[in-house]
Parts: C-alpha cells; structure tokens; sequence
C-alpha cells in the first residue's frame, strides 16, 4: 500500500504529518453515536475520531446523516442514549461555513465578518478589535479591497470567501464544512479548494483540523487526508481510507497514480454500497 510506503511526510506548514493518524492527538471523538429524529433513525452507531492537524472529508449518498454529524459535532445536537462526542481537553472553537453563504444582505463584506464576533467569546471585543480581526480575516481569503461591497456586489465564489472570513475571524481550531463549494462553477471551486488549504497550511493559522462534507469523490481525495466514506441511512462509518499523496496537495496532484487509485477505491465503495 502506497499509504504504508509514506509513513511520515513534512507538510508545507512544516508539521509532521503522519499519513496513518494512529498515534495523534484527537480533536474530536465521536462514539457509538446513533440519532433518530422522531420515527426516523438517521445514524447508526457511529465511531469516529478526528485528529489534530488533519483534513477529513465525509462523503455518502444524498440524506443519509452527513449534515446530522456535523451538527453533532458542533454540539447542536446530542446523540441518542449511550452515545458520546468529546474534545481534546475543553471544547474547542469551532468555525462552520455551508453551501450557501447566507450573508445579511444589508451589511458590508466587513460588516459581515464583524457580526460573527459580536457572539460567543469574542462579543467582549472592542469595536475597534472587531474590525481589526474582521480586516485581517477578509485579508486572508484576498478581499480586502472589497470590504465595503455589498453581497449583491460580488461573485458567488467572492461571497463564499466571505463566508471562510467570517468562519476564520473567530480564530477557530476546528472548522466544519457542508458542502462549502458545491454551489459554485468547477474553475471557482478549484481555486477556493486550494486557497482553502494554503489557509490552513499557513502557520499563523489557529486552524488544526478541517471537516468538510462534499459530494465530490475527487475534491475529497485531492483536499483529504482521510476520506470518510458514510453508509446509506441509517448511516454508520462504511469505511476511511487515507489518502497517500503528499503534501503540500497543488494543482496538477490529479495526474498523481496514488490520486487515481485512491477515486477508484472510492468509487468501488460506492457501487458496492
Ligand atoms: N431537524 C430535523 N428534523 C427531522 N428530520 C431531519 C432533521 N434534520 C435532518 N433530518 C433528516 O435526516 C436525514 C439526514 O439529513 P442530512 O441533512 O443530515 O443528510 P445529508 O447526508 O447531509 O444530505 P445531503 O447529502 O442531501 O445534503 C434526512 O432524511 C433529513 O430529512
């Protein structure tokens, strides 16, 4: 296996990323973790740990529970009896972007990132700090010259960078993802999966672990570490396969033989679920 040939490999970051998590340091754990809503089971024991420092993709067919496991994970919602999410040490923070941008209409590009932190621990900043961290946050995702645009004003992909600004402002260590590029056009969502990782690789960041659910066999395999692959609903874990190509992850790692092996193994789960 490819994946045992490269056992440790120096990611762009200069951490020492382990290409099998074994012996890392959780971020999160989800255990035996099953959920109905009325009538309705949707996850089906379901045992996962997300590490520090890693990228993990959730892939599954369409309503089986993975927008439901994010929102377990982010404590919005709790598992059923005898099931359990836990952290490292004390709840970490944890930044979330959707599909949609869902920006106040009526609020600038900066606003919108300010809103984020009148909330939770940051709603102690001062107005002055909130804008600073708002700027600095538009910075990194390349839009500070569009601060006071309004969202009618910008591109779907803009509106989206918006949104990573505001999920990141907040210093989060974690950050969820559903389907953060599904809505936009393939050149868009190829340059917002790189700068997403570049972001993430870059060591001033806060961020550790990144979870995104996606519908995109490749975009998983390209951006993953780990690729998560969910069983239909009742959802449980089908199966994790690590990915074996190295870091840091740019464009062009699609000719890679480690890259279509990894879609082909993918695919192979996904025909036989
Ligand atoms: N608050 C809720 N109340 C009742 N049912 C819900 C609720 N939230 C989700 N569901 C149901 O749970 C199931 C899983 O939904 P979820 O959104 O987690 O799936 P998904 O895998 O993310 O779907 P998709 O891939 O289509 O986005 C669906 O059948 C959905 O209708």
């Amino acid at each position: 296996m490819l994946a045992k040939a490269i056992e440790l490999q120096q990611g762009a970051n200069g951490r020492q990323e382990a290409a099998e998590p074994r012996n890392r340091e959780v971020a999160i754990s989800l255990r035996q973790c099953s959920l109905s809503f009325g009538a309705v089971q949707v996850l089906n024991n379901v045992s996962l740990d997300i590490y520090k420092n890693e990228f993990v993709s959730i892939l599954g067919p369409s309503g089986c529970g993975k927008s439901t496991l994010l929102r377990l994970m982010l404590e919005l919602l709790k598992p059923d009896r005898g099931g359990e999410v836990a952290y490292a040490s004390k709840k970490p923070s944890i930044g979330i972007v959707f599909q949609k941008p869902v920006l106040m209409p009526w609020l600038t590009a900066v606003q919108n990132v300010e809103l984020t932190l009148t909330m939770g621990p940051n709603k102690k900043l001062s107005k002055q700090e909130r804008k600073e961290k708002a700027e600095s946050a538009l910075q990194l995702v390349g839009l500070q010259d569009f601060r006071g645009h309004f969202p009618h004003q910008l591109s779907g992909g803009m509106q989206q960078r918006i949104a990573i600004a505001r999920a990141l402002a907040a210093d989060p260590e974690i950050l969820l993802m559903d389907e953060p590029f599904g809505a936009l056009d393939e050149f868009t969502r190829e340059k917002l999966n790189f700068e997403l990782l570049r972001l993430w690789e870059n060591p001033k960041s806060s961020l550790s672990s990144i979870v995104m659910v996606t519908h995109s066999i490749q975009e998983s395999v390209i951006m993953s570490d780990r690729v998560v692959m969910m069983s239909p609903r009742p959802a449980g874990v089908d199966t994790i396969v690590p990915v074996p190509l190295p870091s840091p992850r740019v464009v062009g790692m699609e000719e890679h033989p480690a890259f279509y092996q990894t879609v082909k193994e993918l695919r192979k789960r996904v025909k036989d679920q």
